[in-house]
């Protein structure tokens, strides 16, 4: 295929302008979109060779310098070589046990081939999306604007940008799922590109014409201001003196910023883009492939820039493999209600002590240890998958192993299959403990049969599965089972580093009142000594002492050791994670973490309700309270406020966060919902989506149609004295859509929307959110005849009682007062 001019001229690494003057050297017209045939292909040959071969000698350069980053990565903290750190590769970082990061780093620098690929994949997605903005005319569809970013694997780089990691080597660590599920959080972060991306969708869709057109006009004044065309040539060559040579970009960028980071008018990198196929606008958004493919045009060298850190995270540290050690692995044991869990833990708990450590007083601290032949195995002390699964919720996993307990007398029952989806899930192996093999009942090969179904095929049958018969009760198989779990902890390869600054996970936390916070903590990675400042979650501290689950004193905890640790400043919840690190950063990230959590808090929690206001107010909970007025217009609204603002309580402060006219809207909603405000509404209602997020956000509203009562209800409810007599149910809601006028009444042929409306119906009319009218129906019909009540989906004609002014467009409102059974 004729290749045209703009991918000549990248292929040669020469602008497209470039290429055409070349050309019309050699009296052969083109533009940029001009094919390239044989003739003008021979001249650009010619023209062009040698600089081809600059061209590859940049490239080389540039994996050059890679190579160098790489090989400066070992024993480096992240931070200090910040481009990179765009590059670790948290989609490897688990499964890769080589550690060797090359194939990230490849993200960085694109091949040449690629970005083609990237570029013309870039050019056929626009092209549809023109397409669709042209079926679309006017329509300010979100899919149609905003976003120009590349379908290409740039994409699942970015989860990683957010993670803070340092290296202490250019090699990763056979890592616990636990990072996969932080990693996951991420995305919905706020520093997240979702987030920025929602945003971006809101911006206005300027045609591409526009900005060009504007641009134009722009040259053309700076032309008639400087006396000509001359002037404005020196000024671009004046300003080409301070072009940047090389930038750093980020994830995505707006054009605008683009062109400011160049150093250019946003009409050449609009132009540019148009020459690459991409139709971009001035607000829209364009990733890094299509910002570094246009950079290059510009002759502008780009590097991509660090993500913004999230101080809500500690950095994560990479651990290359020679500082891997074998750790214990961590059992956990799963199965049905009453197949003997429990009996199972504490039989091995029992029987694998050493004597010396049966000595001490068993303490409950979540997880244990026991011996089995010079080997430790630690087990949760928590049996069931709840436990495992809140724990996974919580973006901790900790189990390595899962037992699964079936009752041979019982078999294959729900909670086993549960058990097993949760461990499989988890992509944790299983070894199956058929248990009460003492009983009479007991029929092991059954449950190995039933078990099948679920994949898991015995050993003993040619399957990869362990499966070991045991008692409990008669400590029957506990050793075999006990080795196979060695076994296969030796399969797995476990290992983590302890001699690094400690990670780990809270199995359990509690307020000890003599002791303060007490947090159970199996720790992953690193040793935590005794005076180690540590942040868990949102609290942080000093450890003030350690004691392992014998309630013997320990000095330190390696990896997969579970410990009970004092010393912190306040309760951690199960699944917070733990990071050894220096005060200073412990105490910054846990009140960032602290703030994050509040902020989303106020989101989910309870909000201040006039039914309960005077609890909270007692309660100590409620010094303020905050409302939004809404009313028909300007007058009630002030007078209704004034009035509010004038009610007197010692207790509580009364403010008002918001007040206008109209409808209550969503927006109010939202307001209300993050300052825990209550609305109060005069004459105006909310609309379908102020209900809806009303619901969702637990937002109370109040709407009267007299203000006395408003500023009654509020005062009562300060005082601890509202008498809820009768509460509002809505009934149905009708939309009005022809207004048939009669000469004895005015009908309005209605659609019901929602629940049903019925001839005796106390119904509001409201127009654009504000209660025109409050009354009765006077009549109901469906055809020619009279109907007691209509259903949603249906058409009627409803006549209000003693009321005429319908139109068009308004909402019939119906509505019933139910009397409130006092509690
Ligand atoms: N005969 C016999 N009974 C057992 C054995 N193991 C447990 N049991 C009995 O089975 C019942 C349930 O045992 P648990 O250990 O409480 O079972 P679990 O799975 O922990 O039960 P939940 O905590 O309710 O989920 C108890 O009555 C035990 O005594 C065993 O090996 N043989």
């Amino acid at each position: 295929m004729t290749k045209r001019v703009y991918e000549v001229a990248k292929e040669l690494g020469v602008s497209a302008s470039d290429i055409i003057k070349t050309l019309g050297e050699h009296n052969i017209k083109a533009t940029n979109f001009s094919g390239v045939d044989d003739q003008a292909k021979h001249v650009l040959d010619k023209a062009y060779a040698p600089k081809k071969e600059n061209t590859d000698a940049h490239g080389t350069r540039k994996k050059a310098a890679m190579q160098a980053g790489k090989n400066n990565g070992q024993n480096v903290r992240k931070n200090e070589q910040r481009p990179e750190k765009n590059n670790k590769n948290r989609n490897n970082r688990p499964q890769n046990n080589q550690g060797q990061r090359p194939e990230t780093e490849k993200g960085n620098v694109r091949k040449e081939g690629q970005s083609r690929n990237n570029f013309n994949r870039q050019q056929q997605n626009m092209k549809k999306t023109q397409q669709t903005n042209q079926n679309h005319q006017g329509n300010q569809n979100p899919n149609h604007k905003g976003n120009v970013n590349s379908k290409n694997g740039s994409q699942p780089a970015r989860e990683n940008d957010t993670k803070r990691t340092k290296y202490f080597g250019h090699s990763q660590q056979n890592n616990t799922g636990r990072n996969d599920n932080r990693k996951n959080n991420k995305h919905s972060g706020p520093s997240g590109h979702n987030g920025k991306n929602a945003s971006n969708q809101n911006r206005p869709h300027t045609l591409l014409s526009n900005v060009l057109n504007k641009g134009k006009n722009k040259n053309k004044r700076n032309k008639n201001q400087h006396g000509g065309q001359n002037v404005a040539m020196q000024d671009t060559s004046a300003k080409k003196k301070n072009y940047p040579t090389s930038i750093e970009l980020p994830e995505t960028i707006i054009v605008k910023d683009f062109a400011e980071r160049l150093g250019r008018e946003v009409s050449e990198v609009i132009k540019k883009l148009l020459m690459g196929g991409i139709m971009a606008t001035i607000n829209q958004e364009i990733d890094y492939d299509t910002a570094s493919l246009i950079a290059d045009e510009f002759g502008v060298a780009v590097t991509k820039e660090a993500p913004p850190e999230d101080p809500t995270e500690i950095e994560e540290i990479i651990d290359p493999p020679e500082s891997l050690q074998p750790r214990p692995p961590v059992v956990t044991i799963m199965g049905h209600v009453d197949h003997g869990k429990t009996s199972l833990l504490d039989a091995i708990r029992q029987s694998h002590i050493t004597s010396h450590e049966a000595g001490g007083i068993t303490q409950h601290i979540g997880a244990y240890q026991v011996r089995y032949e010079g080997k430790k195995i630690v087990f949760m002390d928590t049996p069931g998958h709840e436990a495992f699964t809140a724990m996974r919720a919580r973006g901790a996993q900790v189990t390595d192993i899962a037992v699964l307990v079936v009752a041979a007398d019982d078999g294959v029952m729900p909670q086993t299959i549960e058990s097993i989806n949760h461990a499989k899930s988890a992509g944790v192996p299983i070894i199956v403990a058929i248990n009460k093999i003492d009983k009479e009942s007991a029929n092991p090969q059954q449950v190995m049969q039933q078990l099948t179904e679920y994949g898991l095929i015995s050993e003993e049958w040619g399957g990869d599965t362990i499966m070991v018969p045991v008692s409990a009760h008669k400590k029957i198989g506990l050793d075999d089972l006990l080795e196979n779990i060695l076994v296969l902890a030796e399969v797995l390869d476990l290992k983590a580093n302890p001699n690094r600054p400690a990670q780990g996970v809270v199995i359990e936390a509690k307020l000890d009142k003599g002791r303060g916070p007490v947090a159970s903590v199996l720790i992953q990675k690193g040793t935590l000594h005794v005076g180690d400042t540590i942040i868990v979650g949102s609290c942080y501290g000093k450890v003030r002492a350690m004691t392992n689950e014998r309630g013997e004193r320990v000095k330190k905890a390696e990896p997969s050791i579970p410990v009970e640790i004092l010393g912190l400043n306040d309760v951690p919840e199960a699944g917070d994670i733990l990071d050894a690190t220096d005060e200073k950063t412990a105490r910054s990230v846990a009140e960032k973490r602290l703030e994050k959590k509040r902020s989303s808090e106020l989101h989910v929690n309870a909000k201040v309700t006039l039914d309960d206001l005077f609890n909270q107010i007692q309660q100590g909970e409620l010094k303020e309270l905050s409302l939004i007025v809404k009313g028909d217009v300007q007058g009630s609204v002030e007078a209704l406020s004034q009035s509010l603002m004038a009610i007197k309580s010692d207790e509580v402060r009364i403010s008002i966060v918001h007040s206008g006219v109209g409808a209550i809207n969503e927006s109010d909603i939202m307001l209300a919902s993050a300052s825990n405000a209550l609305i109060i509404g005069f004459n105006v209602r909310p609309d379908a989506s102020a209900r809806k997020a009303a619901e969702h956000e637990n937002v109370d509203m109040r709407t009267y149609r007299v203000i006395y009562d408003a500023i009654n209800d509020v005062e009562a409810a300060i005082k601890g004295m509202l008498e809820k007599k009768y509460e509002e149910h809505i009934t149905g809601r009708a939309e009005v859509r022809k207004v048939i006028t009669t000469p004895k009444v005015i009908v309005a042929g209605s659609y019901i929307k929602e629940g049903k409306i019925s001839s005796t119906s106390k119904v509001r009319l409201i127009r654009n959110g504000i209660v025109v009218h409050e009354g009765e129906v006077d009549g109901l019909r469906r055809f020619k005849d009279d109907v007691k009540e209509v259903a949603e989906g249906y058409e009627c004609g409803i006549t209000l009682e003693n009321y005429r002014d319908i139109k068009e467009g308004d909402e019939i409102e119906a509505y019933e007062m139910v009397e409130v059974e006092p509690e």
